[in-house]
């Protein structure tokens, strides 16, 4: 662990819905943490040196054989503790108390009763207040010696302490918005009952990068994969100030760009940086590897091996260029964030949603070895960080665009006809989205074509069989959760009216009005 590190508070994931909400929310209290599966030991936990930990909910019972656990060595290695739901649980059980299956369970907002002061966890605090609830098991008795600090009407044990060991745990969720004081109880355990200071921020990420970059990457050369996104441009900056013109930046134009994006790309993220960038021009390769291809699975792991065969020829090129003085280029800079590995199945125990390009999608064989400063983070905290490093605001609040481009937004097969087609409409909708001035208001606004769907129109007097175009905008603060945007209807028509005026195979626009969940930003 370098100088600058700060050491993590460890969030224990036990197969919750929120385990990344837990960490952000623990960030907003300006201390950097971390999550890590139930499954690591007390060993593994000590050598982190975590000033605290966290242990989330999860949907199974403790009293179930084989329900995940917890190493019992970790509660009693003196760091302080705090559980959540099934984290709760499973200290009850651990510690000595009784937990059961009530018949009282509690889903959604509850009126909870703080008892005497609250102690560390909760001092300070109104005596009724509304929590936010979802179980149906329920620690029945305390652990010997621990002081039961709230109940409410059908659970008399709803959170319990001890100062002594710093062990603390609640039966409801304060990472949810929901909790009127959900976040003043995450900030007493760690402030007051850990003692752990507030003073993590984005200008630490950036110190703690820069300094593990320099120790990663020594002399050697480094190139990163630029789109033009926020997160790769903010990836790139931190790189850059860590090893300066060692990196060189390479922008894939892969055919599954929207209009003007090549050009947009090479003009302002030179302009802004001064970074060198290298554009390749690997528009046959992806088709070719395309052509054929409708699975939405397929696509994105043809697409992630492809992006890696061209950086590493860029690698080459760059080596040849330097006439055999500079050595092999061993390593690739990547935009990668939290939501992307936890989507693509590669957070604790979650679900394989779909494969981003960058991680799940990325081919066995890969020779680089990966420098990603910003896997741990959310959006809004890259966004924070790319402000701090003076990148200018168009590119800091640049809409996200998915790595595998267009080829995820024709639902069939790609092919360059329909690439053109779905470069049109899209474009008319970010042009009318802008001018209408929703730029700011929305996430972003997947525009999709229904390849393999038609239906009839009627246009000229005459019979169209055309294809419809989905508009998908969405509102977000994370990509994890999503809803569909309450666009205002003259804005809609507009873009409607041009569409189908403009793009001759269209014949319909239809608008997406699925939150995630259930559906996802993408449709593939
Ligand atoms: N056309 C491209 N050329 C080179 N690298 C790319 C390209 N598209 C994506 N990448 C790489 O894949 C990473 C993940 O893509 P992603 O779209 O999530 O991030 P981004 O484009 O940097 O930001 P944003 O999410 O705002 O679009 C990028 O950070 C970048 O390293
Ligand atoms: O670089 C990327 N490579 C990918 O493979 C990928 N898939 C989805 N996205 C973007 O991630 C966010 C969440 O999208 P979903 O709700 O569709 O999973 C949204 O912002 C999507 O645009 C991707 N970005
Ligand atoms: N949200 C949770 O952690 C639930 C814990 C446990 N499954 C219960 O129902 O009580
Ligand atoms: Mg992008």
């Amino acid at each position: 662990m370098s100088e600058t590190d700060h050491r993590p508070v460890l969030v224990v994931d036990f197969g919750a819905q929120y385990a990344q909400l837990i960490a952000r929310r623990v960030r907003e209290a300006n201390v950097y943490s971390e999550i890590v599966p139930h499954t690591i030991s007390a060993e593994e936990v000590a050598a982190r040196n975590p000033a605290g930990i966290v242990l989330s909910g999860g949907p199974s019972s403790v009293y179930e054989p084989g329900s995940p656990d917890l190493d019992p060595g970790i509660l009693q290695l003196g760091v302080p503790v705090m559980g959540i739901c099934y984290g709760f649980q499973v200290m009850a059980k651990q510690l000595g108390g009784e937990v059961a299956k009530t018949g009282r369970r509690e889903y959604g907002a509850t009126p909870m009763t703080v008892h005497g002061d609250g102690g560390a966890l909760l001092d300070g605090q109104p005596e009724a207040q509304t929590t936010w609830m979802s179980h149906g098991d329920s620690v029945s008795k305390a652990p010997e010696g621990f002081a039961v600090l709230a109940s409410t009407a059908d659970t008399p044990v709803a959170a319990f302490a001890s100062d002594e060991r710093r062990l603390y745990g609640v039966q409801w969720h304060p990472e949810v918005k929901h909790s009127e004081f959900g976040q003043r109880v995450l900030e007493n355990f760690l402030h007051r009952a850990a003692g752990i200071p507030g003073d993590w921020n984005s200008g630490n990420v950036i110190a703690e990068q820069v300094e593990r970059i320099r120790a990663q990457v020594g002399s050697a050369r480094v190139i990163c994969g630029l789109s033009g996104g926020v997160d790769s441009a903010v990836a790139a900056a931190i790189v850059h100030e860590a090893v300066g013109d060692q990196l060189v930046c390479v922008f894939v134009d892969h055919g599954l760009l929207r209009a003007d994006e090549r050009r947009q790309v090479e003009e302002d993220y030179v302009a802004a940086t001064g970074i060198r960038l290298v554009t390749v021009d690997a528009r046959q390769q992806f088709m070719d590897a395309l052509a054929g291809v409708t699975d939405p699975e397929q696509k994105r792991k043809i697409i992630g091996r492809e992006f890696i065969r061209t950086f590493e020829n860029a690698a080459e090129a760059l080596v040849l260029e330097a006439q055999g003085e500079g050595e092999k280029v061993e390593f690739l800079v990547q935009g990668t964030l939290y939501p992307d590995v936890v989507e693509s199945g590669g957070g604790t125990g979650t679900a394989n949603i779909k494969s981003h390009h960058n991680v799940g999608g990325l081919p066995d064989d890969l020779q680089f070895q990966l420098v990603e400063p910003l896997r741990t983070l959310f959006k809004d905290e890259v966004r924070a960080i790319g402000r701090e490093l003076g990148l200018p605001e168009p590119i800091v609040a640049r809409q996200p665009f998915p790595g595998p481009g267009l080829g995820i937004r024709i639902i069939g097969e790609v092919t360059e006809h329909r690439l053109e087609i779905l470069r049109h409409a899209d474009a008319i909708a970010r042009e009318e989205l802008t001018a209408a001035g929703l730029d700011g208001e929305i996430w972003q606004c997947p525009v999709v074509l229904l390849a393999d769907v038609r239906s009839v129109g009627v246009q000229g007097d005459g019979r169209t069989y055309g294809h419809p175009i989905v508009l998908r905008p969405v509102s977000s603060e994370d990509a994890m959760t999503a809803d569909w945007t309450r666009l205002p209807y003259d804005v809609l028509a507009r873009i409607s009216n041009r569409i189908t005026n403009e793009v001759a195979e269209v014949n319909r626009v239809v608008l997406d009005v699925t939150s995630k969940p259930p559906g996802t930003i993408e449709w593939e």
